[in-house]
């Protein structure tokens, strides 16, 4: 592989976008090395700016599960921007998308359209104090919600205490609103509710983690949350930003049997296009402006271009009985063929996978938590994630990320990946 172009083009960028990059991951900062532009995506493939071409394991980080450019979507795409970019007024397509979600995905009324998943979640934090008059919320260490200043958070320094700042910029204020607690350790939830009773207004949780590796709720964790806010008055709140669309269609809610109170969209609900969404049953979602008192608004929310490629990709899955297993199916064996070829190059390592997320921890232990996947081995995971790339496999850049499977990917780009992992060279 030549890197030239990129190498190139991410110097011109430095000059004019902070880090030469428009979002922090991008910038391969964690797995070193200067970042590859990419100039075009088709199915399954990447092609980079040195007309490199590479089986695509991130697919925009979650939105293209059908693959890049769906053809059908693409065509739809072209036929809504005919008709105008954005209205600024309320259109039948928001209603037709908001019907089709709520009458699809299990436990939800109506849904409140945004341009990005940070939105969704910060909304969803503030209807919550909203409807339940209180401030704090719990979250989850090694949870992404996005970077609004409540979840910029990192734990205090004893269980039961609130948070502290975890970017310059939140103030102390902020975090002590927001309290943390290990993934999978319920325990810790407890103590937090026993702390501050009646203070506490919601959990918000990835009921899959994508944003430390992929993790996994163990020992009914999930189920136990919901049981302890309904002893406290406080709702739950399922971060689906990733898992919505992805793990079934009616996502974590649906897999695990698990209602929620309020849950959080984006990605897949957009077709690649700007997108967040919020839901929830009428009682809470009535408190949000202008129906309620709860304020939110968005200029672009609710976009046309957003709305139509979204909807076309939902219709396509819903119109796909086979659509989950399929998918289901092909991290399956990337799953097990990996752990093969690592096992018999004797690499301790860890796979955790669910439907159609999965990431490698180079890790002798099973990874639970946060502090888990902190643990493996991330300078062998940075040499396995560049002798990928060189061989044409693009992965996320970066141990604490899930890999999104597409169903562009399909027996040869299986092939091509498990190729390259028998490639893979470690001192
Ligand atoms: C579960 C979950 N909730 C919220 C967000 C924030 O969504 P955005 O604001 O980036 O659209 C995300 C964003 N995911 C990251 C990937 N780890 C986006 C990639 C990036 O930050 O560039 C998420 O995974």
């Amino acid at each position: 592989m030549k890197y030239q172009r990129s190498s190139a083009l991410f110097e011109e960028a430095y000059k004019y976008i902070p880090g030469g990059v428009n979002s922090p991951v991008r910038a391969f900062k964690s797995v070193g090395g200067v970042p590859v532009f990419m100039k075009s995506a088709k199915g399954a493939y990447l092609t980079d700016a040195d007309d490199n071409t590479y089986v695509d394991y991130i697919n925009s980080w979650g939105p293209a599960i059908l693959g890049h450019t769906h053809p059908e979507v693409l065509e739809e795409l072209k036929i809504q921007a005919e008709k105008g970019f954005s209205f600024g007024a309320p259109t039948e397509l928001e209603t037709e998308i908001a019907k089709f979600i709520t009458e699809n995905v299990p436990n939800i009324d109506q849904i409140r359209m945004v341009s990005s998943g940070t939105e969704a979640c910060m909304s969803a934090i503030r209807l919550a104090r909203g409807f339940t008059g209180r401030d704090k919320f719990i979250k989850f260490e090694g949870c992404y919600h996005g970077h609004s200043d409540s979840f910029l958070i990192k734990a205090g320094s004893g269980a039961a205490t609130f948070g502290n700042p975890n970017s310059p910029g939140v103030t102390p204020g902020t975090a002590k609103d927001t309290l943390l607690a290990r993934y999978n350790d319920f325990e810790q939830v407890e103590d937090l509710f026993r702390h501050h009773q009646g203070e506490i207004a919601a959990i918000i949780i990835e009921p899959v983690a994508g944003n430390m590796g992929c993790v996994l709720p163990e020992n009914n964790f999930l189920q136990k949350l919901r049981k302890i806010c309904d002893e406290n008055g406080a709702l739950l709140i399922f971060d689906e930003v990733m898992t919505g669309f992805r793990l079934a269609f009616g996502g974590a809610q649906e897999l695990y049997n698990v209602k929620a109170d309020l849950v959080t969209y984006g990605k897949v609900i957009g077709g690649g296009l700007p997108v967040g969404a919020f839901a929830g049953r009428n009682e809470i979602m009535d408190h949000l402006a202008p129906k309620g008192g709860v304020y939110q608004a968005g200029t672009l929310s609710g976009n046309p271009l957003a709305m139509r490629a979204g909807l076309k990709t939902l219709q396509i899955i819903k119109n796909d009985p086979e659509f989950f297993n399929r998918l289901a199916k092909t991290t399956e064996t990337l799953d097990l063929e990996i752990g093969k070829i690592l096992s018999e190059k004797g690499i301790e390592h860890r796979i955790n996978r669910k439907g159609s997320m999965m990431s490698v921890f180079f890790h002798i232990n099973a990874v639970s938590n946060f502090d888990e996947a902190q643990n493996a081995n991330h300078a062998l995971f940075n040499n396995f994630f560049h002798q990928m790339l060189t061989n044409g496999i693009y992965l996320p850049p970066s141990g604490y990320e899930t890999y999104f499977i597409s169903d562009a990917i399909k027996d040869k780009e299986i092939d091509m990946t498990l190729e390259a992992v028998r490639k893979f060279q470690y001192s």
